[in-house]
């Protein structure tokens, strides 16, 4: 893994095109009256890990919520502003959300393998697309239990019920899960939470392997974390983007007053 001051940066502030994979632009959202993001623009970079700090209640979920029209499942939410991705405004009311959300997949704090087994975890969204030949589905699966680092663990159980592994395992399937549609964006809304501090470094090392296949967005609490996995860091307060940069940069030198109290516990 890299440390500290070994990677080259992106101005993520002035971020070409083609770097580009998702684009916000003057969003705003609230749920009823109570407004939760302001006006937030920012460009998330492609096959970077960016993270998402602040907190308890800065809008962080709502924020990558926003990358797959999440939010649209809750009453009340109204928004204004865009976020473009492949050139589209995925806000826009003729978006296929269902197609989007096979593009930008997402994974949550709490493991949520469905009651099926393992095999049919992984294969769900694949069938839901039409493919039902056996073969196809062997492959993909394999492939994206390889590429969620949980292959040999389960290689020789594919038909047991998910529920029987690990949380952590548990984890990886839903990662696999998203990887079998090949998303472009993956979201990990506080992926590690719930999990041990082994089993923790283990998905991070996993997401540094994956940021190759694609883009990832990572809401953490933890900012140890946004400073192992993360390339590049938001921070967000009470709803705005205070500070925007790559994470070595927003971890040692934070340009503004507020991060600096963030990152160094005089608050939150
Ligand atoms: N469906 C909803 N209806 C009303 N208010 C909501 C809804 N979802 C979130 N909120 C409010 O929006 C604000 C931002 O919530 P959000 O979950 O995005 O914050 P967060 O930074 O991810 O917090 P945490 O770190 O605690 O998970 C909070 O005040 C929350 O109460």
């Amino acid at each position: 893994m890299l440390t500290l001051f070994e990677r080259e940066h992106l101005d993520v502030n002035n971020l070409a095109e083609a770097d580009t994979a998702i684009r916000v632009e003057q969003l705003s959202l609230r749920f009823g009256s109570k407004p939760v993001l302001e006006n937030i623009s920012m460009s998330i970079p492609k096959h970077q890990i960016t993270a998402l700090i602040g907190q308890s209640g800065c809008g962080k979920s709502t924020l990558i919520s926003s990358f797959n029209r999440l939010n649209d499942l809750h009453q009340h939410c109204h928004y204004s502003g865009k976020v473009i991705i492949n050139g589209r405004d995925i806000n826009s009311r003729k978006e296929n959300v269902a197609q989007l959300r096979t593009q930008v997949g997402m994974v949550f704090q709490r493991p949520n393998p469905f009651p099926m087994s393992i095999f049919d975890n992984v294969s769900y969204g694949l069938r839901l697309q039409g493919i039902n030949t056996r073969r196809q589905l062997d492959e993909a699966v394999e492939q994206a239990l390889h590429d969620a680092a949980l292959w040999n663990e389960v290689k020789d159980r594919l038909f047991e019920p998910a529920n029987v592994l690990s949380g952590g395992q548990q984890q990886r399937l839903v990662i696999a899960r998203a990887l079998a549609l090949q998303p472009e964006i993956l979201l990990l809304d506080e992926p590690t939470s719930a999990l041990d501090p082994l089993t923790t470094l283990f998905i991070e090392e996993l997401m540094a392997g994956l940021k190759k296949r694609c883009s990832i967005v990572i809401v953490t609490h933890n900012m140890q974390q946004a400073a192992r996995v993360s390339d590049y860091t938001a921070f967000l307060h009470q709803g705005r983007l205070i500070e925007y940069s790559d994470s070595d940069t927003l971890f040692t030198t934070p340009r503004k007053k507020q991060t600096e109290d963030y990152i160094t516990g005089r608050y939150g």
